[in-house]
């Protein structure tokens, strides 16, 4: 797997346009497992920039990528904000042929994915908006507040009778890309889209998962990105 993947990052650094790679040297500094894997494999000699075989050139490329990732093991001390829309909370309140109430298994999901990865309760706060369609202002706003390491926003939107649902989610989305873009912050989109309630049901805590958790993980990836690799 490990291998695999390595294959697949080296291979899009070797063919990219863009890559101007030194193939003058052979690192014999690499760890292990990148050497036996680029010892098996071999590239054109016409790929590279100095002629330099196949086999040398994949050992410097493998040791000099640098590869940046945030981690999940030490999101302690990370602070998150989690904007959650009440929608579909009111619709299913009312409707009593449904048990559960949408936005808060997904806010759920959420709180309980931020404890098991060490957020303490205290680093996390919790905004409620009416609806999806409001939920990027106050992203924005959590965002440049400068208090918060990632925004997570919550909702669903659930089609309707009238085009009423594209707009919300497309709003929505491209709301909430346009908060992180313009506060610096990650804002992470945990806003399902769906065509009824039960696909909503689904991914909040039902056979299809918990969205609300998966995208609280985003967040934390998102945030020790930001703070471990991309601080200025
Ligand atoms: N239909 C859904 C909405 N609609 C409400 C809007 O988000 C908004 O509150 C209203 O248009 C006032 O600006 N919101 C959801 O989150 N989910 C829906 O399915
Ligand atoms: C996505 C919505 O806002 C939804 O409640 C609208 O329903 P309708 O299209 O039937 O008015």
């Amino acid at each position: 797997m490990a291998s695999f993947a390595a294959a697949t990052e080296l291979s899009r650094h070797l063919l990219s346009p863009a890559s101007s790679p030194d193939f003058s040297g052979t690192n014999l500094s690499a760890p292990r497992s990148l050497l036996s894997f680029s010892s098996s494999i071999r590239f054109p000699a016409s790929r590279l920039s100095n002629g330099a075989s196949g086999r040398s050139a994949s050992l410097v490329a493998a040791a000099s990528t640098k590869h940046l990732t945030g981690s999940l093991m030490n999101a302690k001390g990370l602070r998150f904000a989690v904007v959650v829309a009440r929608f579909n909370e009111v619709v299913t309140n009312f409707d009593t042929t449904l048990p559960i109430v949408v936005s808060n298994l997904l806010l759920e999901g959420a709180l309980e994915a931020f404890r098991r990865y060490s957020v303490k309760d205290d680093d996390v706060t919790v905004v409620k908006v009416p609806g999806s369609f409001e939920i990027p202002v106050v992203a924005q706003k959590l965002g440049k507040s400068g208090d918060f390491d990632a925004i997570l926003c919550i909702g669903a939107v659930i089609r309707g009778d009238t085009t009423h649902y594209d707009a919300v989610a497309n709003s929505a989305a491209s709301g909430v890309l346009s908060a992180g873009l313009s506060s610096g912050v990650p804002c992470v989109f945990g806003v399902l889209t769906c065509d009824d309630m039960d696909q909503a049901l689904n991914r909040a805590g039902g056979k299809s998962g918990n969205k609300g958790a998966e995208a609280a993980v985003t967040a934390i990836e998102m945030a020790s990105l930001f703070e471990h690799h991309l601080k200025k």
